[in-house]
């Protein structure tokens, strides 16, 4: 919408509708249940009391910044770390005390750690011939698990001889050839170049929806949550912070420890969230996504949120380019803003040092 009109102070209520609380997908029965694991190295304690379920055929992430724990509670899973407390439960049978070979987990990890003086093939039927699997149909499953992760046609060559991302699909090959009842995988991608890892990503994600695979996959990586998950766990101070699918993870974060690591906000004190969305607040903490502000001209050319709060006047201060999205920075009389808009091209980048109003769209607006 293009106005030259100053918009009228629609300000509705602020939202603090609550976050729904874990759930797991068409109600299906757990498959995988935690409860209440806690871990320590020495005095140092990783992660307390953790609880979760995950149904069959999920994919689950675990996102958090470094050092949170993620995968410590992977390696626990996986039972290659003992836990001090708490259970484990796979399809109904607790494995909390099975050694890994017999907790029918399959587990990818961040480097390769593949055989290097063995062919793909023999690198991917290993599992397979430690469980004495006859050999004829050791060779079709090998053939199948390669054609799986596209990598048939290089199934007589040595790790060296392969790419990074090649690598990575042969590792995942060798996890995926004893049909594991679940798959673990603890940042797979980050040795990845970009390109490389997009299409990684997108191929894990389709074999693990044909093979309706459990899966629980480690990151820091928030857009690659937010794009390959069923549900997101996001882990801060070795706890779970949040349950949920991207979507309310980023719309509706349940804390400002949540709101700071997934995406970008602007926190407004009771001043600011007067200013730009005409409420008093009462002390309460507000913040608002860079992108739910919107950019006008002084003229009045521009867009207008849905919702807008009343028009701040301010002066662009810095510009960024992020790609396909500029962020400013705009100063508004002492109240700095941080302002998303898409990149439509040259003509619409505005300089620094010119003046805007910005408006706020209220119904983004969140209590923190
Ligand atoms: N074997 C160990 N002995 C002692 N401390 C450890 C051990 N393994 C991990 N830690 C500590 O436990 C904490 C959690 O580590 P963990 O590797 O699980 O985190 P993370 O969230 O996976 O981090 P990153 O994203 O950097 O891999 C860290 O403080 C780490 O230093």
């Amino acid at each position: 919408m293009t106005t030259t009109h100053a918009p009228q102070n629609l300000v509705t209520s602020i939202s603090d509708t609550p976050v729904p609380s874990p759930t797991t997908s068409d109600n299906a029965p757990n498959y995988l249940r935690l409860r209440g694991l806690s871990k320590s190295f020495g005095d140092t304690p990783v992660f307390q009391n953790i609880d979760a379920d995950i149904v069959q055929g999920e994919f689950v992430t675990l996102l958090g910044p470094s050092g949170c724990g993620k995968s410590t509670l992977l390696r626990a899973i996986a039972g290659l770390t003992d836990i001090d407390a708490g259970e484990i439960e796979v399809d109904g049978e607790i494995i909390t005390r099975l050694p890994p070979q017999k907790r029918d987990i399959g587990m990818v990890f961040q480097h390769y750690a593949l055989f290097p003086n063995m062919s793909v093939r023999d690198n991917v039927a290993f599992g397979l011939r430690m469980r004495r699997v006859a050999p004829r149909s050791r060779r079709e499953r090998v053939e199948e698990t390669l054609a799986l992760v596209e990598l048939g046609d290089h199934a007589h060559k040595y790790p060296h001889q392969l790419s990074g991302g090649q690598r990575q699909r042969v590792a995942l090959a060798r996890s995926l050839v004893t049909r594991p009842r679940i798959l673990l995988m603890d940042e797979p991608l980050s040795a990845l170049d970009a390109k490389i890892r997009q299409h990684l990503r997108d191929q894990i994600r389709e074999i693990q929806q044909q093979l309706a695979l459990t899966t629980l996959f480690v990151t820091h990586d928030q857009e690659e949550a937010l794009m390959l998950s069923d549900r997101i766990f996001l882990m801060g101070q070795g706890r779970i912070l949040q349950q949920s699918d991207a979507e309310s993870l980023y719309t509706r974060p349940a804390s400002a420890e949540v709101a700071e690591f997934v995406g970008a906000y602007n926190r407004l004190d009771a001043r600011a969230a007067r200013r730009l969305l005409g409420q008093h607040v009462d002390g309460r903490k507000l913040a608002l996504r860079p992108e739910a502000l919107y950019l006008m001209e002084e003229n009045g050319q521009g867009y207008l949120p849905p919702n807008p709060g009343p028009a701040c006047t301010g002066l662009i201060v810095k510009r960024q380019l992020l790609g396909n999205v500029i962020r400013y920075r705009v100063d508004c009389d002492g109240m700095t803003l941080n302002v998303d808009t898409l990149n439509r091209g040259r003509r619409f980048l505005r300089p620094e040092g010119s003046q805007v109003v910005v408006y706020a769209d209220v119904d983004e607006a969140r209590v923190l």
